[in-house]
């Protein structure tokens, strides 16, 4: 099973059942055992750390996490931030005594710290709920400038643990890597969450965790696309995909997205350019052309990439929209869809599979609403669009919020800026399009392209061409095929494969 993503109620009522369970401390004695053994792992010869704690739970974490560590040798000094200590009588006030009794040093100022290999932020977790001031940014300003291992529990201070942004206007604490507690939450994974937790570690601290409707998309998710091809098949197993683009001056869209739909393994595929004519692709010659797609003839669709506004659009992607077959729609499509409400009703009305693919300004366009407001709760948003157009919703960009309109939700941990380029959309398009004609149950078909698509780019955050993505992403593909047919699937539930890239990345850095 997939991790599953936990929101701020759900945690709260965990939170509670578990104290009254184990007892109102062991929780916060275990979250920091855990963080101090990843700092252990992470130096594993005894060094200097210093830990900033709040006045909360989160800082009674770091008091723990402190003591821990000098049980095992390490030099550790806590600041309480802005002078604040733990109110009396509560979990974080007796792990602070605690670290009184064994005799840490705690200061108030950070300056005053010893120079620490490992810094750790203990300041807010989920219980921040208004923008950081004062002594609290100092705070966060002296934690980022450190020149050692930045290492967050729970959440990076400063985070909003559902939406992935920061709460204010202030920037919080940046990490290399969160250990978070119980489960991990959405806003770890999207927005700037993705570039502010660095690595992330889940422990759920002994406790079970209830099924979620917000998911992290990992292999596991799409099994079916990791069985091997049977050796006796033809490419009509693989079904056949079509694309519709080429507005005037827009070739290149359904080029790409047609090269990428062969690199993932549609058994073919026909383009049709609305308004330009091309019968053969130098750079991909494998492509069919077609003056008009007979929908007759193919078994999924893509419209959008490259299409254009003209009447020829509107009036194909109108007829689309009546196909009984998986459709996935993309770009200009979008923003006609956003702008005409009949074609909106139409696509919420169809009962095939339909896939809407928008960037956050054509979320924004759908949404009628600004990017900024899209951008400040992907998640919300993008069930919003799913629930308004009955589609799957692939909201793009850093953590790729996936809804469908029942409300499970995935975000994709996969990806890099490197993918910030012409093209990359196009590309995923294609790569969804070849799933779906390759007949892969829905979900799988989804997960796995937004989950390659984003691999192929990991260790590049520039230079990656558009056209680089799907044989790379179909390099991870037969690796992970490969794995699956050695080692069975069972050890993908145990770790993933951006897990696995990460993991070494890091720890051999
Ligand atoms: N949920 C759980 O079961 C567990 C929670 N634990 C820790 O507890 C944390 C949550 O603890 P808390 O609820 O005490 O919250 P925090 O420690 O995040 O925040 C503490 C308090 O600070 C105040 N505050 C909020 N924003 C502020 C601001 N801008 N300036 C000044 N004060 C502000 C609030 O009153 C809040 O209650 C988690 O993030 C985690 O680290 C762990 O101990 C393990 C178990
Ligand atoms: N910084 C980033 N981190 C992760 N993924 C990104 C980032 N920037 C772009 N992407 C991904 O690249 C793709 C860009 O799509 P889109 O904006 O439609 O581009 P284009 O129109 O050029 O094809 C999306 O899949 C998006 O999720
Ligand atoms: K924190």
């Amino acid at each position: 099973m997939s991790e599953q993503l936990l929101e701020l109620s759900t945690l709260r009522e965990l939170e509670e059942k578990n104290a009254r369970i184990l007892g109102p401390y062991t929780l916060m004695e275990r979250a920091g055992t855990a963080a101090a053994d990843l700092v252990c792992h992470l130096h594993e010869s005894p060094c200097t750390v210093t830990v900033l704690c709040g006045p909360g739970n989160n800082g009674g974490d770091g008091y723990v996490c402190a003591r821990a560590l000098v049980e095992r040798g390490y030099d550790v000094y806590c600041v309480q931030v802005a002078g604040k200590s733990p109110k009396e009588g509560t979990n974080a006030y007796k792990a602070k005594q605690m670290w009184e009794e064994i005799g840490g040093r705690t200061f108030e100022d950070p300056y005053n710290a010893p120079k620490s290999q490992v810094v750790v932020d203990a300041i807010f977790g989920i219980g921040l709920n208004k923008p950081l001031k004062g002594e609290y940014i100092d705070a966060v300003q002296w934690y980022n400038e450190r020149e050692a291992v930045h290492v967050s529990l729970d959440i990076p201070t400063g985070l909003d643990s559902q939406t992935g942004q920061w709460i204010g206007s202030m920037p919080g604490c940046r990490s290399d890597v969160t250990i978070t507690f119980l489960a991990g939450k959405p806003g770890l994974f999207t927005g700037i969450g993705q570039e502010v937790c660095g690595h992330v570690h889940t422990d759920n601290l002994g406790v079970s965790i209830p099924l979620s409707n917000i998911n992290l998309v990992e292999p596991i998710d799409f099994k079916s696309v990791l069985a091997p091809r049977k050796l006796i098949s033809s490419k009509k197993d693989f079904g056949r995909l079509g694309i519709i683009g080429g507005g005037k001056g827009k070739v290149g869209a359904a080029l790409i997205a047609g090269a990428a739909a062969l690199r993932m393994g549609a058994g073919s595929v026909l383009v049709e350019l609305v308004e330009e004519n091309l019968v053969y692709d130098p750079g991909c010659p494998e492509l069919m052309f077609r003056e008009k797609i007979d929908f007759s003839e193919i078994d999924a669709l893509v419209i959008g990439p490259g299409l254009g506004f003209s009447q020829t659009a509107r009036q194909r992607l109108n007829e689309a929209l009546d196909l009984q077959i998986p459709l996935i729609i993309d770009a200009d499509a979008l923003t006609m869809i956003a702008q005409d409400s009949e074609l909106t009703s139409k696509t919420a009305q169809r009962s095939a599979h339909t896939v809407l693919t928008p960037h956050p300004g054509e979320a924004a366009r759908l949404l009628k609403t600004t990017v900024k407001d899209v951008q400040s709760d992907r998640v919300m948003r993008a069930q919003e669009i799913s629930v308004l157009t009955g589609t799957v919703t692939v909201l793009k960009g850093s953590g790729t919020v996936i809804a469908q309109k029942s409300g499970i939700t995935w975000i994709n941990p996969t990806g890099t800026a490197g993918l910030a380029t012409a093209g990359s959309g196009d590309v995923l398009c294609g790569m969804i399009g070849a799933m779906f004609a390759q007949k892969f149950d829905f979900v799988s078909a989804i997960l796995s392209s937004i989950y390659l698509h984003g691999a192929a780019s990991e260790n590049i955050d520039c230079g990656l061409l558009a056209g680089d993505i799907a044989p790379s992403a179909l390099h991870i593909l037969q690796n992970l095929r490969m794995d699956v047919k050695k080692n069975g699937l069972k050890q993908l539930g145990e770790l993933s494969c951006h897990q696995r890239i990460a993991s070494h990345n890091f720890y051999s850095a």
